[in-house]
C-alpha cells in the first residue's frame, strides 16, 4: 500500500487465527442450552464441555484466548430477569436493544436461553476491560509538532497547565529534537523551564539521541521517551537512521537514563502501516517492541502513526507484541485518519491494555507521515471510557476547556466530536 486510500484489511494479514477465534467467541460460539444451564455446561462448535474449560483438545487454544472465559456461577432459574442495558457500568450507557424474541411487560424475557445468551455475550464483551485506564496526553508534543505556525511558548505552557489541572496523569510536554527537523518544538528548554512548578502529573519529553537526552535532563526533564519505528523507511525519514541504528542510540539513552534513575518510555511507530512500505508485519513490531523493553523501557507505546489500522489489523499486531512484552507494559497510540481510533482502543482494552495515548482536541499529525491526521481526541476517549464505567480521573469539563483554549488559539474548531457535541448541550459534561 503506498497511499492512504485503502484501509489495511483482513486480506493483508498473514495469519487469521486470532480473528477467527474472536469471531467465534463473539458470535455465540459457546451456547448453553436450557438443559445445560444448571450443570454449567456449554457447547463449543457442537462439542459439549464444561465451563471449567477442560473438555477437549481445543481447550488449550481457548485458554490462551485474548478474551478469557468467565465461569457462570449464577443460578439462571425461571424468572431471572435481565434488565435492559441501563445498569451499573456507565453513565452514558445506551439500551442494548431488542435482541430476544420477546419480553414481558415487566422486562422479563420469556426465553431463558436467549437471556443467557445475551448475558453471556455481554460478559464476553466487557470482561477484559480494565477498571482504570491511564491516559497519556500527547497534545503539547505530538499534537503541536506538526503545526506550521509557531505556537508561542506561553500558549504551550498554559495548555500544559490546563491539561494537568484536568486530572491527566501524564502530559507529554515537548521534544528535544533537532530544531531544523521540528522547528515548532525549538523552545523545548523554555517550555520545561516554565512548567517546573507544575505538579500533579508526569511530563515526559521525546529524546532521539544522547544529545537530546542530555539537553532534556539539563532542562529539568524527569522522564523521557525514545521513538523507534517498525518501518525501515519511516525510521529513515523520521530520524534519519535505520531501525538498528536507532536502537543502538536508544540503548545509549537507556543506559544514561538508568544511571540517573530516569524512566524511559519507548515508542514504536507504524505498527500496522507505513506511508511508504504499506502493511507492516506484526512480527516486525514485536521485534522492535521487545528490543525497547529489553533495553529498559518501562512502557512501550504502539503507534498507528498514519491511522490506517482497524480492529482487524490491530488485534493480530497486539497479539504478536503481547507474546514478547507483558501486556501491562503496553500502551496504544492511535491517529484517527480513518475514524478507527475508538474501535481500535476498544479492542485494545478488551485485550487487557490499560494505557491509552491521546491528544486534546484531536490535535496532531506527524511531519514525516504525509496524510496522517490528528491523534484520537482525549475528550472522545474519556467520553467512551466514562460510558464503559472505566475510571480515568480526568474531569471532562476541564479537559474540554483546555481543548477549547488551544483550538481558539489555532483558529479552528476542535477535532473532538465529543467536545463539539457537548459544547452544544447545556448539560454539565461530567454528569452525562
Ligand atoms: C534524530 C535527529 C536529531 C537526527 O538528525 P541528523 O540530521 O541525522 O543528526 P546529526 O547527528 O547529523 O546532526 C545534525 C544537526 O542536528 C543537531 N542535533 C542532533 N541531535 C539533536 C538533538 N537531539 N537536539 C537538537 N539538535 C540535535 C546536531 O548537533 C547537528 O547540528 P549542526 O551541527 O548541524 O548545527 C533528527 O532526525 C530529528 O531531530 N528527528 C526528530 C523528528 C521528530 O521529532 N519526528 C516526530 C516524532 S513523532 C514520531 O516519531 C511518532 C510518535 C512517537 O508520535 C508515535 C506515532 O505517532 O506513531
Amino acid at each position: 500500500m503506498s497511499s492512504l486510500e485503502e484501509p489495511l484489511g483482513f486480506d493483508k494479514l498473514p495469519n487469521m487465527s486470532t480473528i477467527e477465534r474472536i469471531q467465534r467467541f463473539s458470535s455465540g460460539g459457546c451456547r448453553p442450552s436450557v438443559d445445560d444451564v444448571g450443570m454449567g455446561n456449554c457447547w463449543i462448535e457442537g462439542r459439549c464441555c464444561s465451563t471449567s474449560n477442560s473438555c477437549n483438545e481445543q481447550d488449550e487454544e481457548y485458554r490462551t484466548e485474548a478474551f478469557p472465559r468467565r465461569r457462570h456461577s449464577r443460578d439462571f432459574s425461571q424468572g431471572d430477569s435481565f434488565n435492559l442495558r441501563t445498569s451499573s457500568l456507565g453513565r452514558n450507557r445506551m439500551l442494548f436493544g431488542h435482541v430476544c424474541d420477546s419480553y414481558l411487560p415487566d422486562h422479563q424475557y420469556n426465553s431463558i436461553c436467549n437471556v443467557i445468551e445475551i448475558r453471556d455475550l455481554t460478559n464476553k464483551f466487557f470482561r477484559g476491560i480494565p477498571k482504570f485506564v491511564k491516559i497519556v496526553e500527547v497534545g503539547p508534543r505530538d499534537g503541536l509538532q506538526n503545526e506550521k505556525n509557531i505556537v508561542p511558548t506561553f500558549v504551550k505552557v498554559e495548555l500544559i497547565r490546563r491539561l494537568v489541572s484536568s486530572g491527566l496523569p501524564v502530559v507529554e510536554a515537548t521534544s528535544f529534537v533537532s530544531p531544523k527537523w521540528v522547528p515548532q518544538l525549538a523552545d523545548a528548554r523554555d517550555v520545561m523551564d516554565a512548567v517546573r512548578d507544575v505538579g500533579g502529573a508526569r511530563m515526559p519529553v521525546l529524546t532521539p539521541n544522547l544529545k537530546g537526552f542530555e539537553e532534556a535532563v539539563a532542562a529539568g526533564a524527569k522522564e523521557v521517551a525514545v521513538f523507534a519505528s517498525a518501518s525501515e523507511s519511516f525510521s529513515k525519514s523520521n530520524i534519519n537512521c535505520s531501525i538498528e541504528e536507532s536502537l543502538g542510540r536508544y540503548r545509549a539513552v537507556a543506559r544514561a537514563a538508568e544511571e540517573l534513575s530516569i524512566p524511559v518510555r519507548g515508542y514504536v511507530s507504524c505498527v500496522v502501516g507505513c506511508p511508504v512500505e504499506g502493511f507492516i508485519p506484526p512480527s516486525k513490531v514485536a521485534y522492535v517492541a521487545k528490543e525497547l523493553y529489553d533495553m529498559g523501557c518501562f512502557e512501550i507505546s504502539l503507534g498507528d502513526t498514519i491511522g490506517v489500522g482497524t480492529p482487524g489489523t490491530v488485534v493480530p499486531m497486539l497479539e504478536a507484541v503481547m507474546a514478547v512484552v507483558p501486556v501491562e507494559r503496553l500502551a496504544v497510540h492511535f491517529h484517527d485518519t480513518y475514524g478507527q481510533s475508538l474501535p481500535n482502543i476498544l479492542v485494545s482494552l478488551q485485550m487487557g491494555i490499560s494505557t491509552v495515548d491521546s491528544s486534546v482536541a484531536g490535535l496532531g499529525g506527524c511531519p514525516y507521515a504525509k496524510g496522517a491526521s490528528g491523534n484520537v481526541a482525549t475528550e472522545d476517549v474519556v467520553y467512551m471510557l466514562n460510558g464503559l464505567g472505566v475510571k480515568t480521573n480526568v474531569d471532562l469539563t476541564k479537559l474540554m476547556l483546555a481543548g477549547d483554549f488551544i483550538s481558539k488559539h489555532l483558529g479552528r474548531p476542535s477535532g473532538s466530536k465529543t467536545a463539539i457535541a457537548l459544547s452544544r448541550v447545556k448539560a454539565d459534561a461530567s454528569k452525562i
